[in-house]
């Protein structure tokens, strides 16, 4: 009987049917309603809470149950079967698994006697547990399964994610593990399954209607809000930095203000406030697309010739002290990415951006996330080497390494007069701009074979030149058809920073 009821539950889908405390479904008969309903959508047992609850459940279905009775007790933070009284009461009521509050917390009766009265009453022993020490603790003292359930609910904010990384770490302990706790959604609960659990249990997702509302309601709050949120969006390069007012796509209002030498100093924090000051009170949030790498509201100089600035700077808090309003920052070609991704030339499709401009960056969309990266790095594109000894792409492909290049032939070392030279066919200017889309081309092949994207939408004030665009499809085409990229024009020009940090900032989350 108990080796087959664990093997019973061996890669199957426990629903927790516990609906919202005192809300509309918490009745007897909404409870075995859902229980019904469970077993009709292929649950292979449920979890019941309340002896009256497990009775009627009981009744009217087979499917195993595990059984609990949560209590608010003075003095105590456990709540789950505290008693011996509650497991006798479960056992009564026909719970085939009784599960228990096993953290290390103090308990108005000792786990180890919690267990023994489940076992006194031939029921299995399931331990709701928070972290890997508990979990080994339970298995040594006995019990039959090992939950997730308390991860995340014994202290501090409660995470929005499951905890995947406790749950494959009981599963290193053999026997019967049970994910439980914030698999709301059938991806969540198939990654516990990759992840090793014996069963998933899912509550929320599937039977409290008021939070699975809740969750719509602020997704379809949020979108419908940020149509008419006004983003105070800053544009921060190394020539210049645009301040902007952003609502739905559109620029309302925008001033400029040349970059300084000394970037991220107090001073030239405040100059950004002064630049945005008469603003108060028209925006509530604050986007800010910035040359260089965003690691957790810091700043890090990704090209220090580019713009240079000190390590970790912690521009997020600065702004926001200044400002007084959220700030959130992103890489400005991440933002270009996710402004061209949410209104521009890749709208609903997996995506890189990469901008030619004096410099090089990138960023991508994938499965409708921008892909920021664990550090920020992700999508910088213009600092791939490939070789230790090799300059990095941005100093082979960029207008910067175009002029660069013309400079050392003994030419003008300026942009548009190689791009003038090459019109009127002079060879020295058609092999600079051949030689720099010959790199990016590779460059763009191996963002290919990276992330393979629907499209590649290619922007900036050199990507988006009809010249430059011709000589990179001729170096293209000389490429591995399976490797080439579809090539787009990006359609929000230089506003793409601005509109993508504003679009971000206004994304529900
Ligand atoms: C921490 C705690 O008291 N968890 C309780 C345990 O029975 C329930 O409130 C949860 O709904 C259940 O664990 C299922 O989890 P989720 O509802 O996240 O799918």
């Amino acid at each position: 009987m108990t080796v087959s009821l664990l093997e019973r539950l061996e890669g199957g889908l426990i629903v927790s049917c516990q609906p919202v405390d005192d809300g509309p479904l918490d009745t007897v008969e909404a409870i075995v309603a859902f229980a019904l309903a469970a077993r009709d959508g292929g649950a292979r047992a449920l979890r019941i809470e309340g002896a009256v609850n497990v009775a009627a459940v009981a009744k009217a279905c087979d499917l195993p149950i595990v059984g609990i009775v949560k209590r608010d007790l003075d003095g105590f933070p456990v709540r789950i079967t505290p008693y011996l009284d509650d497991v006798n009461d479960l056992a009564d009521a026909g719970a085939h698994i009784i599960a228990v509050d096993a953290t290390d917390r103090p308990h108005p009766v000792s786990v180890p006697a919690l267990l023994a009265a489940i076992h006194a009453r031939g029921r299995l022993a399931m331990a709701d547990l928070a972290d890997i020490s508990e979990a080994t603790h339970a298995k040594a003292l006995g019990f039959d399964i090992i939950g997730t359930t308390m991860s995340g609910y014994t202290g501090g904010p409660i995470p929005r994610e499951p905890d995947l990384e406790f749950l494959a770490a009981c599963r290193t302990l053999g026997g019967t593990v049970v994910a439980e706790g914030r698999y709301n959604t059938p991806a969540a609960a198939a990654a516990a399954m990759r992840a090793g659990a014996s069963a998933v249990c899912v509550g929320s997702a599937i039977t409290r209607t008021e939070h699975v509302t809740g969750w719509f309601r602020s997704a379809v709050d949020g979108a419908a809000a940020s149509r008419d949120e006004t983003v105070l969006a800053l544009d921060i390069g190394g020539t210049k930095t645009l301040a902007a007012l952003v609502r739905d796509g559109i620029v309302l209002d925008r001033r400029t203000l040349p970059t300084p030498g000394a970037v991220a100093t107090p001073e030239w924090f405040d100059s950004i406030a002064g630049l945005v000051a008469g603003w108060e009170g028209r925006y509530r949030r604050v986007g800010a697309a910035v040359t260089g790498v965003i690691d957790d509201g810091h700043w890090f100089a990704l090209n220090p010739t580019t713009l240079s600035i000190p390590e970790r700077t912690p521009l997020v808090a600065e702004l926001e002290r200044r400002l007084a309003v959220p700030t959130v920052a992103l890489n400005d070609a991440q933002a270009a990415a996710w402004g061209e991704f949410s209104r521009g030339a890749g709208i609903g499709r997996d995506m890189a951006f990469v901008t030619v401009s004096s410099g090089i960056g990138g960023g991508a969309v994938l499965n409708g996330r921008l892909i920021t990266g664990a550090r920020g790095l992700a999508g910088s594109l213009g600092q791939i080497q490939g070789s230790p000894a090799a300059p990095r792409l941005e100093s082979r492909a960029s207008g910067f390494a175009i002029a660069a290049a013309a400079g050392a032939a003994g030419h003008p070392a300026d942009t548009r007069a190689v791009f003038a030279a090459a019109d009127a066919g002079e060879s020295w200017a058609t092999g600079i701009l051949h030689a720099a889309a010959a790199d990016l081309a590779i460059g763009l092949c191996d963002l290919q074979r990276m992330l393979d994207p629907a499209l590649v939408v290619l922007g900036g004030g050199i990507g988006l030149l009809p010249a430059f665009r011709a000589v990179l499809d001729q170096e293209l085409a000389g490429l591995p058809s399976r490797l080439r990229p579809a090539v787009v024009p990006a359609q929000l020009g230089a506003d793409a920073g601005i509109i993508g940090v504003a679009d971000f900032v206004c994304a529900p989350a």
